[in-house]
């Protein structure tokens, strides 16, 4: 019998991305033994009705014991307190990584708690959509995804090898980088466009009531698309910047300055610096789509959409 990559894998936390790795995991035999931990004893209960997981816990140091690889997928704000009840429970060679979208503030959170018998990898797939729960995840979420691994200084390279081997397996391209370095990249691709997001949907609600009416009456193009990204999990995204607080505020202030700049052309009627602008980002989107990066994941969002967990209920 072939042996699984992973003889005992456990998920703590079972919402829009750990669901999404157990329901990979499990459509390609990844683990011998899948086990599923949530702090929220109805998620618990809708992971058993949804069937993706061997056994289902409320308790994450349950979960651990034994296993060989634990995933930490809970809000970044979170991961310390959950470092805190796994740690001990790991055992010698136990690989404990994560999937949060910083990753600085992740390996101070819970590297502290992780024995010297046992391994940090942190990771983050760069996947996902504006919804969350176990309902929201899908198999083919990380399918030609980016996932970046950040071992620490010193990290050892077979247990690197190990988190590379599992997201290659659930179908990403993997890179790695310092947590230093992802932090400020994902700061520009990742945190700030949220934060324009959220911002330009806020500016749209405290317009005038006739005037906001109307633009939910007309959202057709640009600002429906600000609004599904606005649309994501607060909880996450407020964790999020009080994490990477640093590289979002350097990547706010430069932000800020390119902003000004298209400001001032605009008020001094200078087309030519509109023109040359405009030029330059539509040759950025266009090379993200001959890289492949150009996902099909809001589409899963919109059929999700259908049915989201917040209406079950
Ligand atoms: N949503 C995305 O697009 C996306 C993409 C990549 C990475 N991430 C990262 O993945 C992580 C999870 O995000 P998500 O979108 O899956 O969130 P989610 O809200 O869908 O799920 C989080 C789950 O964690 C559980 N949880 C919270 N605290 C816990 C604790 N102390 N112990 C056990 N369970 C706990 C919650 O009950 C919930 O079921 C976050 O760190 C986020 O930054 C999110
Ligand atoms: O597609 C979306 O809805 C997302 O917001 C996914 C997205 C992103 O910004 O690209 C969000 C946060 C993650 O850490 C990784 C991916």
């Amino acid at each position: 019998m072939i042996q699984p990559l992973v003889p005992r894998l456990a998920i703590i936390g079972a919402g829009l991305i750990g669901s999404s790795l157990a329901r990979a995991a499990r459509e390609k035999h990844l683990a011998g033994t899948l086990v599923v931990a949530d702090a929220d004893p109805a998620v618990c209960e809708r992971v058993r009705q949804l069937g993706f997981a061997d056994v289902v816990t409320q308790d994450a140091g349950e979960a651990a014991e034994g296993s060989d690889i634990v995933v930490v997928a809970v809000p970044v704000g979170a991961s310390g307190k959950v470092a805190e009840v796994v740690g001990p429970r790991l055992k010698p060679g136990a690989i404990l990584s994560d999937v949060g979208s910083v990753k600085g503030f992740v390996v101070e959170a819970m590297a502290p708690h992780v024995p010297a018998h046992a391994h940090l990898i942190p990771a983050h797939p760069v996947a996902g959509t504006e919804f969350s729960g176990p309902d929201a995840g899908f198999a083919t979420l990380f399918e030609n995804r980016w996932c970046i691994v950040t071992p620490p200084e010193g990290a050892d390279p077979q247990a690197v090898a190990r988190i590379v081997g599992l997201w290659r397996a659930a179908g990403a391209n993997v890179e790695t980088m310092s947590a230093q370095h992802h932090d400020l990249v994902l700061a520009i691709t990742s945190h700030v466009p949220h934060l324009i997001a959220y911002n330009i949907v806020g500016t749209a609600a405290h317009l005038e009531e006739t005037l906001t009416s109307e633009v939910i009456k007309f959202s057709a193009g640009g600002f429906r698309d600000f609004t599904r990204i606005a649309s994501s999990d607060p909880t996450m995204w407020r964790d999020v910047f009080l994490t990477n607080r640093d590289a979002v505020l350097e990547m706010l202030g430069r932000f800020t300055e390119d902003l000004t700049a298209l400001q001032r052309a605009i008020r001094y009627g200078d087309g030519d610096v509109l023109f040359e602008h405009f030029a330059r980002t539509r040759a950025i989107r266009r090379s993200i789509i001959e890289q492949g990066q150009e996902t099909a994941a809001p589409d899963f969002g919109r059929r999700a959409a259908e049915k989201p967990k917040h209406e079950d209920s």
